[in-house]
């Protein structure tokens, strides 16, 4: 069958990992991305969307596995099915030398529109489908065979796993949830579309927090906008290498309807990596003081002030809590060691507090909280101000003041602060970081795999942090990536560089910049995530930042 026109594909992009510097990514939730699709359905011909979806999977399918000897296409009840659809029919059309196949696992009377044309596209194709729900005859005995062929897949298959998309609306289980454990059984290369399916594509996790199976995917192709959940929580690790196509809707696509969150892909660091002027000198990238490292703890301040010095913050100060602490750093003399009791050279510096600061931050953090015009929070500072609402007071008051502030935590330190659980904050990472923003009024970082960051000051819309990988999982690299953050701001307090977008300020900027470097250099150093102690990270973060060319599109 001649395949009609329909709107041209553009070049699908790699996002995650790509390395290089370019514009931020909008990413829609499902209600979102129903309304783009809605907006650009109507100025388009009937099913030209879901076609430029289907030629887009078969054009990545085939680059994927130039190959591959058979492709199997599973496809759902929705539209998510019908872009399977579309897949095969190009396809079978414009690869006739390999087996196609297709198992549709949906009822003709629950399919969408636009996914039955497809469907009977698909079926004029020559596309041979086998229907594992309907007719009930003999339908357990045709999904008991593909189970079973799944699961004994070899590399020389390609499945298209078109079974569910952002439509999921429930746990998976029954038929589906077989298909899925065997599919993630065998050994078939696997390219989901849109999303791995299972996967709850606004939040990165469960449906309802049921461990449910989700395909893991070798590539997945996300369709029009890429949605927030294949980049945050259990999104990284299901989702193999992550492409995105517009469907030839091009500049349209990104303005048509408001994002929920915001993929980073290096724009906040390459304006960190502009070369510094030759005039500069020590006094001229600010002061920074790490204030923490209680007892058993100094390892905490040593590295947030070494990794701030690796990252050209001027003179690095280390105010230690514990009094019996050493004098100095032997292993990095460059740092200075002393009490900060001067108000003004607070005022002026940018603080760093909590690195290992154990029990004895909280009491100076109401003197912080009231001096510092620039002051990043981690570890034991969170968790002081997490127990007393007169901290919590003092923090939100410094946005009035013209103070501003950056929250580092993790999950847990996240939880204590909202006054929720880690199972809450990680159900729904992007609502726990603007929760933190804007309740605090301040820039927040949520650690864990997609660092989320969010500003209040600039509309509370998350940004998700592209670069780092399972190295990062390491006692200290927090306390690094905090001192990357004072470095960082530090530099742009006293060289202000062209802000990114409305309303990004610098510390939310320097904050996105840092956990990006931080990211990169885990990556460099580690490739498959084996761990990286964190003192070889600092170490990392000098090398690569000295390494590098001033980037070409900031
Ligand atoms: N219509 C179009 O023009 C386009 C559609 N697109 C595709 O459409 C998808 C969204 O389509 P839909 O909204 O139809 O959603 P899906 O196809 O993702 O799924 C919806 C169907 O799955 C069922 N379902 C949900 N959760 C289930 C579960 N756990 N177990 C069993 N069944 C379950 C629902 O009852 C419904 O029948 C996108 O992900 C994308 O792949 C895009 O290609 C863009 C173009
Ligand atoms: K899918």
């Amino acid at each position: 069958m001649p395949m009609p026109a329909f709107t041209p594909c553009s070049a699908p992009r790699r996002l995650l990992e790509e390395g290089g510097y370019a514009d931020a990514v909008d990413l829609h939730d499902a209600a979102h991305a129903a309304e783009l699709e809605r907006v650009l359905a109507s100025t388009r011909a009937p099913l030209a969307l879901m076609q430029a979806a289907g030629l887009a999977v078969a054009r990545l399918a085939r680059a994927m596995t130039p190959h591959a000897r058979r492709v199997r296409v599973l496809a759902g009840p929705g539209n998510n099915g019908g872009d399977g659809f579309e897949a095969a029919a190009r396809l079978k059309a414009d690869w006739p030398d390999v087996h196609i196949d297709l198992a549709w696992l949906g009822h003709p009377a629950s399919q969408p529109g636009d996914a039955a044309a497809s469907r009977l596209r698909a079926e004029a194709a020559g596309v041979a489908i086998t229907e594992l729900d309907h007719p009930p005859t003999g339908a357990a005995d045709r999904l008991a065979t593909w189970c079973a062929e799944l699961a004994q897949a070899d590399g020389d298959t390609l499945v298209i796993d078109a079974l569910l998309g952002r439509g999921l609306n429930r746990p998976v289980s029954g038929d589906l949830a077989r298909l899925i454990d065997a599919l993630n059984t065998g050994a078939a290369r696997v390219l989901s579309v849109d999303l791995p399916s299972g996967l709850n594509g606004d939040v990165g996790v469960w449906p309802d927090g049921v461990d449910a199976p989700i395909v893991r995917a070798d590539t997945t192709l996300a369709l029009l906008s890429p949605s927030p959940g294949l980049c945050t929580g259990m999104g990284r690790d299901v989702v193999g290498e992550l492409w995105w196509h517009d469907l030839g809707t091009g500049s349209a696509t990104p303005h048509a309807v408001a994002a929920q969150a915001r993929l980073a892909r290096g724009s906040a660091l390459a304006r960190l990596l502009q070369p510094r002027p030759h005039r500069q000198h020590k006094g001229s990238v600010g002061d920074l003081w790490v204030i923490g490292g209680d007892v058993a703890m100094q390892g905490a301040a040593w590295l947030a002030a070494r990794a701030a010095l690796e990252c050209g913050a001027g003179r690095v100060h280390v105010d230690l809590l514990d009094a019996q602490g050493l004098g100095l750093d032997p292993g990095q003399p460059e740092l200075m060691v002393g009490r900060c009791a001067d108000r003004d050279e607070l005022a002026r510096a940018t603080v760093i507090a909590g690195c290992g600061g154990g029990p004895a931050i909280a009491a100076r953090l109401p003197e912080l909280l009231s001096t510092t015009a620039r002051l990043v929070l981690d570890a034991d500072a969170l968790n002081a101000i997490a127990r007393d609402t007169n901290l919590q007071d003092r923090l939100r008051e410094r946005s009035a003041r013209g103070q501003a502030s950056v929250l580092t935590p993790h999950p847990l330190e996240a939880a204590r602060l909202l006054g929720s659980d880690v199972a809450a904050v990680q159900a729904d990472r992007l609502a726990a970081v603007r929760a933190l923003a804007t309740s605090y009024r301040c820039t927040a970082l949520l650690k864990g795999s997609g660092t989320l960051v969010c500003s209040a000051s600039s509309g509370a819309l998350p940004t998700i942090n592209g670069s780092g990988n399972a190295a990062l999982a390491t006692p200290g690299s927090g306390d690094v990536l905090a001192g990357v953050i004072g470095a960082f701001w530090s530099q742009l307090a006293i060289r202000p560089l062209v802000e990114e977008g409305p309303g990004d300020d610098a510390a939310t900027l320097a904050t996105r910049a840092a956990v990006d470097l931080h990211g990169r250099v885990a990556q460099s150093m580690s490739h498959r995530g084996a761990a990286l102690p964190a003192s070889r990270l600092v170490s990392g973060l000098g090398d690569w930042l000295r390494r590098q060319a001033p980037p070409r599109s900031a």
